[in-house]
């Protein structure tokens, strides 16, 4: 009769997601549940209405009642619904509706008992045997487990034995029975939360064990919380309706739901009626529980992992149909050449058309055995551009127009179906984090031989071999040994070349590396980007690298698109680029960067690039860098278009870099103090540095940070 409790679900189990962004997660713990989740779904929808108006009608049942739940009509006994008792009438004619929603308060309010005690000593005991060490864990688990054993119906029949039936006492003892199942299905994420870094950081803080555990632990347990309270507030109703059948209810002649099924369970063959308004009452709140808590406890958008939710799933397709319906179709263009053409992408519209762009019309081709590198500050739509080259956009993010062309087809209107036989066999991926690719609980032989066997169908011996040789072509001298390690058995940089074996086990034709060098030190990074030219030389498999870095640009890529605020501002040959950059976001990334000036004329000061990208949802109609230019005047304030840069076969998205080519101006390091703020002032009157004469042009000097 008394379960335990339910386990959570599945999207709570894991706490890694949620124990990522800590701060996002406390600042988010009211909001998380607050009405857009509740009112998501029409089930959650139509269970806060009914719990809402039950509440609301019990507590003012004594206003607008139309009997007192004692009043007996001899002459309607056993009725059914008449325009006198419109749920009709009990076998001592008492009025069935007064005596539902008279009784509706108590019952709630003591099922609430039941969730405040099982939900409140379960996570309390949760949290406490996760922060105080094994010792303490031990004993409550050990109460607990005890707990579990104990039968709960013949303990609260005890109880009622001995103190009658107070309801509100056995539903606290209810509770406390349940919290044991409670402890143990938070034990494991409180736990998981505490072996996360930031809890040690707060450590380190001297953050002390509680302030640990209200400000770190609790939040991300909070999901789970929620879900099991809707649970236990069911699984409460349902004991108290069943207490009250078996004849252990509140004192006669008070009503309760299970009492009166109890009556009517004694009438149902001359009356059946009788059953069917105070079940369908007990049903429809039991339902309205568990749907709010489906509903509050479905994981929150912005810890949710890469791939996309069902319902986002849903949405894509719809904006896949969209596209392929709005798109021309595919050309044959060459094969194994990538080609993107004015590709955007956006958060999903509110329904109202709000939806932000994030990338907007981006083009650009990638031959086969070239490599092409997306270099631009962070938030300017790199790794969205990536991203839904393999259909990987985040949950809420889609493609909204342009075409990505891919052996003739276009994979911005592909289904996930078709982006399945795509990834890893075609197009595969590695990212800026290895360890994103690989799972801690498997060994590394495991792992690439499942993904060979997976993708290319081979046999498990045969697909040893080959791993084998994937690791040994990826530059590791003692393959057999790391095919026996985990994950954490290995350096960053091992583990970057198994990402790369993992990523070329289906022998894909376009490899994804986003930053793939970013998290490494310097030296392993230069052994990487070795690594990678020689695949693409050996192999002829092309590359779309996402870098901030001009020197693994000018290290490794043949083509570069310079990306600022979701757009292309410049692309072409990376020689042209680099020797003779045309757009001044192009100057400035290059006066920024160390590598990229040359040790007899390095600069006493790098320059730096005042302010930074704007939000998506703030960027002007206007040029996007316009705000942050050195060179803006009031020509910019005009949408630009991207045109040829007369290098090459050169684009650039800027109205004045014929003139900033002819005048041959640099970017200029000012040192102008960080709190000073400038405006455009008229030419000549720039700061020293190492410009070229600015003459004829407008000129904003920057910001300077001397931090
Ligand atoms: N899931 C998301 N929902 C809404 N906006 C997002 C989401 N993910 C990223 N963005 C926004 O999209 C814009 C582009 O992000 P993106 O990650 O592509 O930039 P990036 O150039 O790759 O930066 P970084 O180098 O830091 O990864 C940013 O303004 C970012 O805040």
């Amino acid at each position: 009769m008394i379960p335990n409790v339910a386990p959570a679900p599945a999207d709570s189990a894991e706490p890694t997601a949620a124990a990522v962004l800590p701060k996002a997660l406390r600042q988010s713990a009211v909001k998380k549940f607050s009405g857009s989740k509740l009112f998501a779904s029409p089930a959650s929808v139509a269970g806060v209405i009914w719990l809402a108006v039950l509440v609301a009608a019990s507590l003012t049942a004594p206003l607008w009642l139309p009997y007192k739940t004692e009043d007996q009509d001899f002459t309607a006994v056993l009725s059914g619904p008449t325009a006198a008792h419109w749920l009709g009438t009990d076998e001592l004619g008492r009025d069935i509706l007064s005596r539902i929603f008279a009784s509706a308060a108590g019952t709630l309010g003591t099922s609430m008992i039941t969730v405040m005690v099982a939900v409140g000593l379960g996570t309390t005991l949760a949290m406490l045997a996760a922060a105080a060490g094994d010792r303490v864990e031990t004993v409550i688990s050990r109460v607990t487990e005890v707990m579990m054993s104990l039968p709960g119906t013949v303990i609260i029949l005890a109880v009622i034995g001995a103190v009658g039936t107070n309801i509100p006492l056995i539903m606290a003892i209810l509770g406390v029975l349940i919290s044991a199942g409670m402890y143990r299905v938070m034990l494991g994420q409180a736990k998981s939360l505490q072996s996360q870094l930031y809890v040690d950081a707060a450590k380190v803080d001297g953050v002390s064990t509680l302030g640990i555990s209200l400000r770190h632990v609790l939040p991300g347990l909070a999901n789970t919380i929620v879900v099991q309270s809707a649970l236990i507030f069911a699984v409460g109703m349902l004991i108290q309706a069943g207490l009250a059948f078996i004849g252990f209810g509140p004192p006669i002649p008070e009503p309760s739901w299970g009492g009166m099924i109890q009556g009517a369970s004694q009438n149902v063959y001359n009356a059946p009626w009788l059953m069917v308004p105070t079940g369908a009452v007990l049903a429809l709140t039991v339902l309205s529980a568990n749907a709010i808590g489906n509903a509050l406890g479905k994981a929150p958008n912005a810890t949710a992992s890469h791939l996309p939710s069902a319902a986002a799933r849903r949405r894509r397709a719809k904006a896949v149909a969209a596209i392929a319906a709005a798109a021309p179709a595919p050309n044959d263009s060459a094969k194994n050449t990538l080609s993107v053409c004015n590709l955007s992408v956006g958060v999903d519209s509110d329904g109202a058309g709000h939806g932000v762009r994030l990338v907007t019309d981006v083009s650009f081709d990638v031959e086969p055995g070239t490599v092409l590198g997306l270099v631009g500050e962070s938030g300017c739509g790199k790794t969205m551009t990536a991203l839904s080259l393999l259909g990987l956009l985040p949950s809420g993010v889609s493609v909204t127009g342009g075409q990505i062309l891919w052996n003739g087809r276009n994979l911005a209107a592909a289904t996930d179906k078709d982006m399945e036989g795509v990834r890893g066999r075609e197009v595969a991926l590695i990212s800026q984090e290895p360890m994103r690719a690989l799972d801690p609980m498997f060994t590394v032989g495991y792992q690439l031989t499942a993904a060979i066997r997976r993708l290319r169908g081979m046999g498990r011996a045969e697909a040893k071999a080959e791993a084998l040789g994937l690791l040994e072509k990826v530059g590791i001298v003692d393959a057999a040994r790391i095919l026996k390690t985990y994950p954490h058995q290995i350096s960053g940089g091992m583990a970057q070349r198994v990402a790369i074996a993992l990523a070329l086990s289906g022998r894909p034709r376009l490899l994804v590396a986003d930053e793939p060098t970013t998290a490494l030190d310097v030296t392993v990074q230069a052994e990487i980007l070795s690594l990678l030219r020689g695949l693409v030389k050996d192999t002829g498999m092309s590359v779309v690298m996402v870098t901030h870095d001009l020197g693994v640009v000018a290290d490794l890529c043949d083509q570069v698109a310079v990306m600022y605020a979701g757009e292309v501002v410049e692309n072409g040959r990376t020689d042209s680029i680099l020797d003779n950059p045309r757009h001044p976001y192009t100057l400035a990334l290059l006066a920024a960067d160390p590598h990229a000036n040359h040790a007899a004329d390095m600069p006493e000061r790098l320059a730096t690039i005042s302010g930074q990208v704007p939000q998506p949802k703030d960027w002007p109609s206007t040029c996007r860098f316009a705000a942050r230019c050195q060179f803006a005047g009031s020509a910019c304030m005009v949408p630009v278009p991207l045109l040829p840069s007369g290098t090459g076969d050169g684009l650039v998205r800027c109205v004045k870099a014929d003139e900033l080519a002819v005048e041959g101006l640099d970017w200029v390091a000012t040192d102008v103090p960080s709190h000073h703020v400038l405006n455009l002032v008229e030419a000549g009157t720039a700061p020293a540095g190492p410009a070229k004469a600015p003459a004829g042009l407008e000129r904003r000097t920057v910001e300077k940070d001397h931090a």
